[in-house]
């Protein structure tokens, strides 16, 4: 479904990513992780279009995607961003959700089509939003406005689902409820996911697959089983980690700041 060859890219002539090269499947949910500054949401945003490659290309179902207008993009892929602001955005949670809804209005079409308004409910009812439908962007906690971003890129129905911390704000609650929702549209649904997360936890326990960025490299590709190890951690990340594997799941599970006698 997606193809990054050779992909180079930063800001303002800097190089951030350096040659990033992997394919991804059609259904995969694919976790990027990686130290703070390895180019994570770079990488995010190479893929949505946001920054140009300086090198390289980015095929979504085989065709180059600075090809394609940004209204066929947007049918095919929306992006959560991190932590999104949005004070600015003067409108209700409806009306937000539904804008996720114009890359397939008409020219000229400025109503919402009950259709349109059936998949903006569905989002919201998905992502726990439907409650605060009538309420205004700016008032909402930083939780609050992930979830809606969330149901704003829902209604777009992408195939390609791309997240960018979509657990920061939230309490453990919520980001049991997001990822396993994320997992579910995953497995129900067939949505193909990238999602860059912080926390190796988790990563571990939702994703199949894993990136690890070190300093704009790809530094490797494969199962959560195969990347996080101790070695590679406590290489990439310069800490000390033990990791055991999980009773049931048989997941590696990630242990820092530990004593030994809280792993016996
Ligand atoms: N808009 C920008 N202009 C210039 N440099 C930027 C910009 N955004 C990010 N950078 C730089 O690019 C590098 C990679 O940043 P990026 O946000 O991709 O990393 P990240 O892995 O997502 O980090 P974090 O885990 O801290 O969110 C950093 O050195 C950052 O300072």
């Amino acid at each position: 479904m997606l193809e990054v060859k050779g992909l180079t890219c930063g800001y303002n002539k800097r190089f951030i990513l350096k040659n990033i090269n992997f394919k991804l499947k059609k259904h995969a949910l694919l976790g990027i992780i990686g130290p703070n500054g390895s180019g994570k949401t770079t990488l995010l945003r190479a893929i949505t279009k946001i920054i140009k490659p300086q090198k390289g290309k980015i095929l979504f179902e085989g065709r180059d995607i600075w090809q394609m207008g940004f209204r066929e993009l947007a049918q095919k892929m929306a992006f959560v961003p991190q932590a999104p602001l949005s004070y600015e955005v003067d409108m209700t949670v409806e009306e937000f959700v539904l804008l996720g809804r114009i890359p397939y209005h008409k020219v000229f079409q400025f109503l919402d089509t009950k259709y349109d308004k059936a998949v903006a409910k569905k989002a919201m009812a998905l992502t726990h939003t439907l409650n605060i439908k009538a309420r205004f962007i700016p008032e909402l906690s930083g939780g609050e406005r992930q979830l809606v971003y969330l149901a704003r890129a829902l209604a777009q129905e992408p195939k390609l689902l791309l997240l960018d911390e979509p657990t920061a704000h939230l309490d453990i609650a919520h980001q049991i409820k997001i990822l396993d929702l994320i997992k579910n549209l995953n497995n129900s649904f067939k949505l193909t996911v990238i999602i860059v997360l912080h926390d190796l936890n988790l990563a571990s326990q939702y994703c199949n697959e894993l990136i690890l960025l070190n300093n704009g490299y790809l530094y490797k590709m494969g199962t959560p089983q195969e990347i996080l190890t101790a070695e590679i951690i406590e290489h990439v990340y310069q800490t000390k980690v033990i990791v055991k594997e999980k009773f049931i799941s048989s997941r590696p599970y990630i242990f820092w700041d530990f004593h030994m006698e809280d792993l016996t």
